[in-house]
């Protein structure tokens, strides 16, 4: 149903639930992780571009970081590069950091600053390059070494993690009513250019920037149980517990690290949401029942406004 053939009480009752979220959130940041199907699905897109403009037009700061990770590997693909993950975090070599800048600094976050200004919005692409935005150094992974022997230390090439951001370049583009989008591209201090997880560029942003919240967009309808049901609400000390069981795993692991580092570190909340549901942004933010699942630091566990 839409609203043009909603009943007219229906769709009033969604405007005035949405009204507390709308003051909650008026004049506050919310940092969006964009990717997975979301990014990739035509109505999707859509539906994603609209909910992002329709959070600007009521007063949000939203500022998006997008993934890309299929984009990046189906062009290394074309040029008879396979791509290699190890714990989660693509090996990439020079040639490879040379695919990932022109995937996520041109082709995917021009395509998503082109999606939302044509649904109305203003929205301006960066990477981490830009205004000294987001510092970074080379990740050192590790595997445990021989028995009683130190770790090895793995090289994945120019793979980094975040050392610092300046926002003042967000803060001048919020404050004349842009809608930022950030590619997970860091530099240090030599110029040298890494490639970084975007959930982890997400986090440290919303902390640096002091969100309100932090959504995080993925392919699942949350973090599921083991037979397969959808936990609405967690702390740190459950998700731990669910580490621990092997219950949570693989891509989902860096998710929730960011997450539960966000909202210690002064995040109100963090949500992992399911991007293969229309407007999932827009029902996270301005509904009482929110979708996906959201992460608390124990001491306010609400999502209520
Ligand atoms: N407990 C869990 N609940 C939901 N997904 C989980 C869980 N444990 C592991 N996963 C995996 O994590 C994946 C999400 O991570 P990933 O694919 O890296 O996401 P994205 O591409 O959206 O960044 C899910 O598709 C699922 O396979
Ligand atoms: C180091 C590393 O793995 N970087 C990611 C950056 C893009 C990303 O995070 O994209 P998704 O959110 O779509 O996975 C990559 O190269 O795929």
């Amino acid at each position: 149903m839409t609203a043009e053939n909603s009943p007219p009480n229906l769709v009033a009752h969604v405007l005035i639930e949405a009204l507390p979220y709308i003051r909650r959130f008026h004049s506050r940041t919310v940092v969006v992780k964009y990717g997975g199907n979301a990014m990739i699905d035509e109505t999707l897109k859509q539906s994603f571009a609209r909910d992002i403009v329709l959070m600007k037009l009521v007063g949000i700061n939203p500022i998006i970081v997008h993934g890309g990770g299929p984009q990046i590997g189906s062009l290394l693909k074309k040029i008879g590069k396979e791509s290699e993950f190890i714990q989660g975090m693509r090996v990439t070599d020079a040639e490879t950091m040379d695919v990932v800048e022109m995937v996520l600094g041109g082709l995917v976050n021009k395509e998503i600053v082109n999606l939302i200004n044509t649904h109305g919005g203003r929205a301006v692409g960066l990477s981490g390059k830009d205004g000294g935005l987001i510092r970074a150094q080379r990740l050192q992974l590790t595997r445990p070494g021989p028995a009683e022997q130190a770790p090895e230390i793995i090289d994945i090439g120019h793979v980094g993690e975040v050392t610092g951001m300046d926002s003042a370049l967000l803060t001048l583009l919020d404050g004349a009513d842009f809608i930022p989008v950030v590619a997970p591209i860091g530099v240090d201090e030599n110029g040298t250019s890494y490639n970084i997880n975007a959930d982890l560029v997400a986090g440290h942003l919303a902390q640096t920037l002091g969100a309100e919240k932090l959504i995080l967009m993925t392919n699942t309808a949350g973090i599921l149980d083991t037979q397969g049901n959808l936990l609405t609400g967690l702390d740190e000390a459950q998700v731990r517990a669910l580490i621990n069981d092997g219950t949570l795993h693989g891509g989902m692991l860096p998710k929730v690290e960011c997450a539960l580092q966000a909202v210690r570190n002064g995040v109100k909340a963090a949500t992992i949401i399911d991007g293969r549901v229309p407007h999932a942004v827009l029902l996270e933010l301005f509904t009482d029942s929110g979708v996906g699942t959201l992460i608390h630091n124990g001491a306010d566990r609400s999502s209520s406004p």
